[in-house]
């Protein structure tokens, strides 16, 4: 390697540090190291919930990167054939170590597969991320026997078929049908026009063997809406598609490009009666359809996956601030005193209010995850005890808070990668993968907007029920509370307490989900059909949502570092990190609290002045706090981000194995440029 860049620094060998020594760490990033006022390694045993459970991770995470079959060149040189190709592959090896090392833990699994992946999608993604829990969440006991066993241990492939080309949200309007025939005791699955095709589901186009799909349930001549029934598409001898099947590969996509996300037909498939996932409701051999306890038993599976996408969207978010904040800290820039060294670009204030709000909202939401998979935990065993009065609660929550983080996080790596410069555009940052594969995010398992009007539609008859002075569930609770009048802050410090913070922000969500009801009373009351008053309605529900959803998560980071033991210094950046992320809320939505007095300029210009102190406070830990986060640099798989921070060198040997770098002299010289400037009548 050409070493370009000197560096003088050794990592520190800490026992928890478990990054490779002894490199030479860029001198800039040292420096941030040495200065932290909190050791990173406590707050990674925060977030990982425990010293043995970071080591365990590690441990997991180590299995999968030093193993020499899960090694391929950067995916960002392969075309899509190959990298669909090396999916696959990997996926096959996955499956095939996870037994080997014996981890039988979900958790386990999950960080092996990401460690394995790196930055690529999974092989198997949507098998484990849907096709398995829709069966688990769907099948009888009888059905869980037989198809569980197969689809574990990966006899079968599957995919979960829902969306269709014409359809995607609306899915009471899905046209695919099932029509129950009592001669044969077979449903016949059929796609009765180009736009009922099934279109996006993932791993169908190519890998899929099988497929949980959603169909319009028809028996007895009745139509019962929609159920999920599983069903064969592939031979399982050689892999092609089965009579009266049309399968494909949508075609390539913004990114997920190592996804097969796939096409789907029917042409009056037959498939037996107890292929319907019977879990919830049934039709018997005669035809005599069961209705389920609840309605919308059969949308569980989505519900399941939006409570995970919080989770990923707080990991993908933690990846690009890390990478952001320390190429930050050795990126310099722009002399500012003649002769004297370009600061770093990181002590820019406006480089600091680019990245910090996004390092604030990615603990917070991390933080978040805990909760709402705590919650879903409880749900789901309340539910299996036939207890299903949570679930609409389950739904508001996990709809809004998916919208919610997604779009955030979204814009957040967006404004990582700006804040990197032109080397931000550079495959070798890592953030055209990052951000491709966490866009879609705020589209699939429900559209954000979408998302955020069902979590509205909670809300509403929440704020009906608070109106009647009925009990709501603790997490809307507030809605039943009267309003605090206006904000008491009178200085500075009354502005950082975590109390006052939290309470302006439910004053905000309070107000503006009332108002929203409010408007669509008057809406209705002016003769509107329902739906017509919520169409003249949306800016407020939307913002009523978003307002809830944020107050959530304010409330959660809080509740976070009060109930949450740690030691000073740790409480200490946390709290600032709360206090900030709070603040630049308030400040970003200032419209809000100014609207109904709850604050006024003063107040509003002294949020404006904490959250340029509290830059100082978070600058000074910023490299601590995403080395917090603990990705390894095989992880991150960026050359921005790196660990040692020796950027340069690693994006230079980087570039040199691009494939056009293979000859001297490409092919289309002598083609294309030769000729052209070999003809020209002027002579050098
Ligand atoms: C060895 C290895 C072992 C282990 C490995 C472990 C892990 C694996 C590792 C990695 C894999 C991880 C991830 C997967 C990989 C990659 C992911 C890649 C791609 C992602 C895949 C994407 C999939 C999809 O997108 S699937 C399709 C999703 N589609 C949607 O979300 C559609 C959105 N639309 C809807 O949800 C609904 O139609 C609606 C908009 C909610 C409206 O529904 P509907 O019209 O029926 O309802 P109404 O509006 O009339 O409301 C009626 C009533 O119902 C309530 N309601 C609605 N939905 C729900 C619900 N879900 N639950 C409860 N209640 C609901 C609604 O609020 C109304 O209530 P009220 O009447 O009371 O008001
Ligand atoms: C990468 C990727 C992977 C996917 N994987 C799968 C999969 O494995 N299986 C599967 O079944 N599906 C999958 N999908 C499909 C995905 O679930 C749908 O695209 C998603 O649910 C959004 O639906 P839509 O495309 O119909 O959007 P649309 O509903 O057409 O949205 C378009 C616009 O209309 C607006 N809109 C729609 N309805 C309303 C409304 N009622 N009120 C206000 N505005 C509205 C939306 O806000 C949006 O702005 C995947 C999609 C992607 C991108």
């Amino acid at each position: 390697m050409i070493v370009l860049f000197n560096c003088t620094c050794a990592v520190p060998t800490t026992m928890d540090s478990f990054h490779p020594v002894p490199v030479k760490v860029n001198p800039d990033l040292q420096k941030e190291r040495d200065a932290a006022l909190f050791n990173p390694v406590e707050l990674t045993y925060l977030k990982d919930g425990g010293k043995d459970k970071t080591e365990r991770r590690r441990r997991c995470e180590l299995l999968a990167i030093n193993d020499p079959d899960l090694q391929h060149k950067d995916i960002s040189f392969m075309a899509r054939n190959e990298r669909y190709s090396n999916a696959v592959r990997k996926a096959v090896i996955i499956a095939r170590k996870i037994k080997e090392h014996r981890l039988t833990n979900m958790e386990e699994k999950q960080l092996y597969i990401s460690a394995a992946t790196q930055y690529d999608t999974y092989g198997f993604g949507l098998h484990y991320g849907m096709f398995l829990p829709a069966l688990s969440a769907q099948c009888d006991e009888e059905q869980r026997n037989y198809w569980l066993p197969l689809a574990e241990n990966l006899k079968i492939l599957g995919t979960y078929a829902q969306t269709e080309l014409g359809h995607g949200t609306f899915i009471r309007g899905l046209e695919t049908t099932a029509i129950y025939d009592p001669k044969t005791e077979e449903f016949v699955l059929h796609t009765p026009t180009l736009s009922a095709l099934k279109w996006w589901p993932g791993n169908m186009g190519k890998t899929a063997t099988h497929a949980v799909v959603l169909a319009q349930l028809y028996t007895n001549g009745k139509s019962y809406g929609l159920h999920p029934f599983i069903v064969q598409l592939r031979s399982l001898e050689n892999h092609q598609p089965l009579p009266g099947i049309t399968l494909g590969d949508i075609g390539p996509k913004l990114g997920f490009h190592s996804f097969d996300n796939g096409f789907l037909g029917f042409d009056h498939v037959r498939i037996p009666r107890r292929n319907m996932l019977m879990k919830y409701s049934q039709v018997s051999p005669d035809g005599f359809y069961i209705k389920p306890i609840h309605a919308k038993l059969t949308y569980s599976t989505m519900v399941e996956a939006r409570v995970t996408l919080v989770s990923d969207i707080a990991y993908s978010l933690s990846q690009a601030v890390t990478i952001a904040v320390r190429y930050s800290a050795v990126r310099r820039q722009t002399e500012q005193i003649k002769g004297v060294k370009e600061p770093q670009i990181l002590d820019y204030r406006t480089q600091q209010l680019k990245l910090f709000p996004y390092l604030a909202a990615a603990y917070a939401f991390t933080f978040t995850s805990f909760v709402i998979t705590g919650r879903y935990i409880e749900v789901q065993n309340e539910m299996n005890d036939g207890n299903m009065e949570s679930l609409s609660e389950l739904h508001a929550l996990s709809a809004g808070l998916k919208a919610f983080t997604s779009y955030v996080g979204n814009e957040g790596i967006e404004v990582c990668r700006l804040s990197c410069g032109g080397h931000g555009y550079s495959q070798a940052s890592g953030f055209p993968e990052l951000y491709t594969l966490t866009a879609p995010i705020s589209t699939f398992e429900g559209e954000n907007t979408v998302m955020l009007l069902q979590t509205a539609r909670y809300l509403m008859k929440c704020a009906t029920t608070a109106k009647r002075g009925l009990e709501l569930p603790r997490f809307v609770l507030y809605l039943s509370q009267r309003q605090k009048g206006q904000c008491p802050a009178r200085n500075e410090s009354d502005l950082l307490d975590h109390g006052l913070l939290s309470d302006a922000f439910e004053h905000r969500a309070r107000r503006l989900v009332i108002e929203a009801a409010q408007k669509m009373q008057s809406n209705i009351g002016k003769g509107n059909p329902q739906h017509v008053a919520w169409n003249n309605c949306h800016m407020y529900l939307l913002k009523a949502a978003s307002a809830h959803c944020h107050f959530y998560v304010v409330q959660t980071f809080v509740k976070y570092i009060n109930d949450t033991e740690m030691s000073d210094a740790v409480r200490d950046i946390l709290t600032s990190l709360c206090q900030f992320y709070a603040l630049h809320g308030i400040w970003q939505n200032a419209g809000d609290f100014l609207q109904d007095g709850y604050m006024n300029g003063n107040q509003l210009d002294m949020v404006q002045s904490l959250v340029g102190k509290l830059l100082d406070k978070i600058r000074i830990n910023a490299v601590a706090l995403v080395d917090a986060f603990d990705f390894r640099d095989e992880i991150l798989c960026s050359k921005l981000g790196k660990y040692d921070g020796n950027v340069y060198e690693a994006m230079y040997e980087w570039a040199k194995n691009s494939p056009l770098n293979k000859t001297e002299v490409h092919d289309s010289y002598n083609k294309y440029l030769r000729p052209l400037m070999q003809s020209s009548k002027a002579k050098l």
